[in-house]
């Protein structure tokens, strides 16, 4: 069976309130915390820094925390991260001067690196660098918020990415992001998908743990569990 994770975004989540939420979600079932840092300039809209994934880490959140960086520069921004408790740091190549040293950066400091698809970026980002990732992430979504409709046509460029993966030969995760609920995460997941963030679909229901049993649910109908 393939190991699915469901990744809730905290963009959604109640920010007076953000260890408890995120305890909240963990609690509900969810296997890793999704960070998103915009910084108004790469992406128009403004989130959190590093402090704040800092401040998760001595509230006492273990959980692997996976940082989507909408940042532009990048490479300042990963140590910062990486000493403040990310486990995961992806980022957008368009924003990086270097992507090739912004993914050694990543794993020089113990992270998994990530390589973020925005929905009109080409495959051709991955021809020299899928070799040395540990992930893909796909937005479904233009990035810098929440809230927003599923683009359909994503789905295939999930199933092309999917075959690059599997031609490679290497474990590399397959995350989505960007519209997913409970009503399109099989598809996500049938286009090859295996690691799914959600924000508004999660932190907007007064139950978490009954949105993610749904989303897990649907999972294990897919064909390929
Ligand atoms: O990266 C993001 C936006 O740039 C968010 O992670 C993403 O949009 C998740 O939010 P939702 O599930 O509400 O669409």
């Amino acid at each position: 069976m393939q190991p699915y994770f469901i990744a809730p975004s905290i963009l959604s989540a109640d920010f007076a309130r953000l260890g408890e939420e995120v305890d909240a979600v963990l609690a509900a079932g969810a296997d890793v915390i999704h960070f998103d840092v915009m910084d108004n300039h790469y992406v128009p809209n403004l989130t959190f820094g590093p402090q704040v994934c800092q401040s998760l880490r001595d509230y006492g959140i273990t959980a692997d925390i996976d940082v989507h960086l909408m940042v532009k520069p990048v490479d300042s921004l990963i140590q910062m991260f990486a000493e403040a408790g990310a486990s995961m740091i992806s980022f957008h190549p368009e924003a990086s001067e270097h992507v090739d040293r912004s993914i050694q950066l990543i794993q020089s400091h113990g992270c998994k690196a990530g390589l973020v698809l925005n929905p009109a970026t080409p495959l051709t980002y991955l021809d020299y660098t899928l070799d040395k990732l540990d992930y893909v992430l796909v937005m479904s979504v233009n990035p810098g918020f929440g809230g927003q409709q599923f683009i359909p046509s994503t789905l295939d460029k999930l199933k092309q990415v999917r075959q690059r993966i599997e031609a490679s030969g290497r474990d590399i995760r397959l995350e989505v992001d960007g519209g997913i609920k409970v009503d399109n995460i099989r598809a996500a997941a049938e286009a090859g998908a295996d690691m799914f963030v959600a924000g508004s679909a999660i932190f907007n229901q007064t139950d978490y743990a009954q949105v993610i049993s749904q989303m897990r649910t649907e999972l294990n109908k897919t064909s390929l569990c």
